[in-house]
């Protein structure tokens, strides 16, 4: 499978905020998405979402057979907010989002499992809006592992997570990875992760580095 964007262009209103982005990402393989405030990262992971159109260029997956599978089914998007509904317990949030984002090919981990593996087990019964601000981030990463999906999109992941679950994120990535996975992060903050492309989105125009295939 590979992650192909070709010059993308995407723009807010009458602002042109990035243009000529492009990439390409195969199985076991990270972007890191940097930039300031503004720049159009979160813009950009919702471009590659299909969440909002380009204004010229495309995003595409291509499984084995260079076909293209939809984005919808075969990525997992992590917005900035949590997508859990605070009233709803843990799990049942959990559950909710296993139904909707399961996957004919790939099974994910149980509720109970994710939980374990964001490291708050014995949550699952209370209401989502009874955890911390960074509990409830750890709990919204849990739903990346409920269905298995290969594209992780993820805008700020680690915001409000402290230093222990940073290192946790990282390892949940790199597993991921090494399953053959593929993740484009937006974020400030180093995610601790190595061999990754980076792309900066400036703000006034976008250059990549160090990437091993990435371009701008
Ligand atoms: N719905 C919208 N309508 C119009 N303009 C928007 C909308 N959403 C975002 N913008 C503008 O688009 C620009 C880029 O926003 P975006 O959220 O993509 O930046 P970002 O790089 O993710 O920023 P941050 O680091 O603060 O999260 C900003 O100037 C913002 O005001």
């Amino acid at each position: 499978m590979r992650a192909i964007a070709t010059n993308l262009a995407g723009r807010r209103g009458a602002s042109l905020l990035f243009s000529g982005i492009g990439f390409s990402l195969t199985q076991g393989e990270a972007l890191v998405i940097t930039g300031p405030n503004g720049a159009g990262k979160s813009t950009l992971l919702r471009v590659i979402a299909g969440l909002l159109d380009a204004d010229s260029g495309h995003f595409a997956l291509h499984g084995e057979d260079e076909l293209a599978l939809p984005v919808s089914e075969h990525a997992h998007y992590l917005g900035h907010r949590n997508a859990m509904k605070r009233e709803l317990k843990v799990s049942e949030n959990l559950e909710f989002w296993q139904r909707f984002q399961a996957s004919e090919t790939a099974e994910g981990l149980s509720v109970d499992a994710a939980i374990e593996a964001v490291g708050l087990t014995g949550v699952a019964h209370l209401p989502f809006g009874y955890l911390s601000a960074g509990q409830q981030r750890r709990i919204a990463l849990a739903r990346l592992l409920v269905s298995a999906r290969p594209l992780w999109l993820l805008d700020e992941p680690t915001a409000a997570l402290d230093k222990a679950s940073d290192k946790l994120f990282a390892d949940l990535v790199r597993a991921h990875l090494v399953q053959g996975g593929m993740a484009i992060a937006a974020t400030h903050q180093p995610l601790g992760l190595e061999q990754v492309q980076t792309l900066e989105l400036s703000g006034v125009h976008s250059t990549v580095a160090d990437g091993q295939e990435a371009w701008a």
